[in-house]
């Protein structure tokens, strides 16, 4: 049996991620491959009640870090790793790099701290591929305030979203064999045309 792959989708809030899962995955069905979509926080049942939390409550920072990777340990045992197990696809609306960028960047809570819970949940695992959709933070909220209630993250100042934004960039470049960085400011159909190029090299 094929082995599946497993994609990530990565940027800060309102940067187009979520606007292009479904093509994604249906570009890969139509290569006649199983594909499973999820998302985090969430994915699972117990993690849709930690994502309620985690957006909506105030905490302490590391209580939150702590809850986005319990979500994760989660949503790998339930869903993620028995998909990859059968040669499914598995296209994943963020992973452990959002909690690098969110609360690695944004917050300032060590990586090393981080790390070490990565190292903890998933020692092995990595995406195969994570497209990292990047725009500058003015464009970002222009699209978010167009749209919708805004979250407790996406509530955030802008020098919380640039600092998200640099460490998502800084990982891009520490893991440039899986990351591709996509110019999300473009229009939504060019952005395809190169997200396709993009998977027919996966
Ligand atoms: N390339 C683009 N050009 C213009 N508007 C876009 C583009 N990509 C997304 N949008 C719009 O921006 C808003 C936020 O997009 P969304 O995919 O929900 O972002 P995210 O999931 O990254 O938070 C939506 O209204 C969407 O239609
Ligand atoms: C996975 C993850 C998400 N987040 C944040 C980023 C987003 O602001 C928020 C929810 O993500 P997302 O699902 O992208 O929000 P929306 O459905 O509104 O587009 O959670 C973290 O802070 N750390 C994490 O580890």
């Amino acid at each position: 049996m094929a082995s599946g792959k497993f994609i990530t989708f990565e940027g800060i809030d309102g940067a187009g991620k979520s606007t292009h899962i479904a093509f994604v995955a249906d570009l890969l069905r139509t290569r006649g491959l199983t594909v499973v979509t999820t998302r985090e926080p969430g994915g699972t049942e117990l993690g849709e009640s930690l994502r309620s939390m985690v957006l909506h409550q105030k905490m302490h920072l590391e209580t939150e870090a702590l809850l986005m990777f319990a979500g994760r340990r989660e949503h790998l045992a339930q869903v993620i790793e028995p998909a990859l197990a059968r040669g499914d696809w598995v296209i994943s609306d963020r992973f452990t790099d959002a909690t690098f960028a969110y609360q690695g960047g944004g917050r300032h809570l060590s990586l090393d701290k981080l790390d070490a819970l990565e190292q903890w949940v998933h020692p092995h695992l990595q995406p195969d591929l994570t497209l990292l959709f990047d725009v500058p933070l003015e464009v970002a909220r222009a699209r978010l305030d167009a749209e919708r209630t805004l979250d407790k993250f996406e509530q955030e100042k802008a020098d919380f979203f640039a600092a998200t934004r640099a460490e998502y960039l800084r990982r891009a470049k520490q893991f440039p064999q899986r990351f591709r960085v996509i110019d999300s400011t473009r229009p939504i159909i060019d952005i395809q045309q190169e997200i396709a190029q993009l998977l027919a090299d996966v």
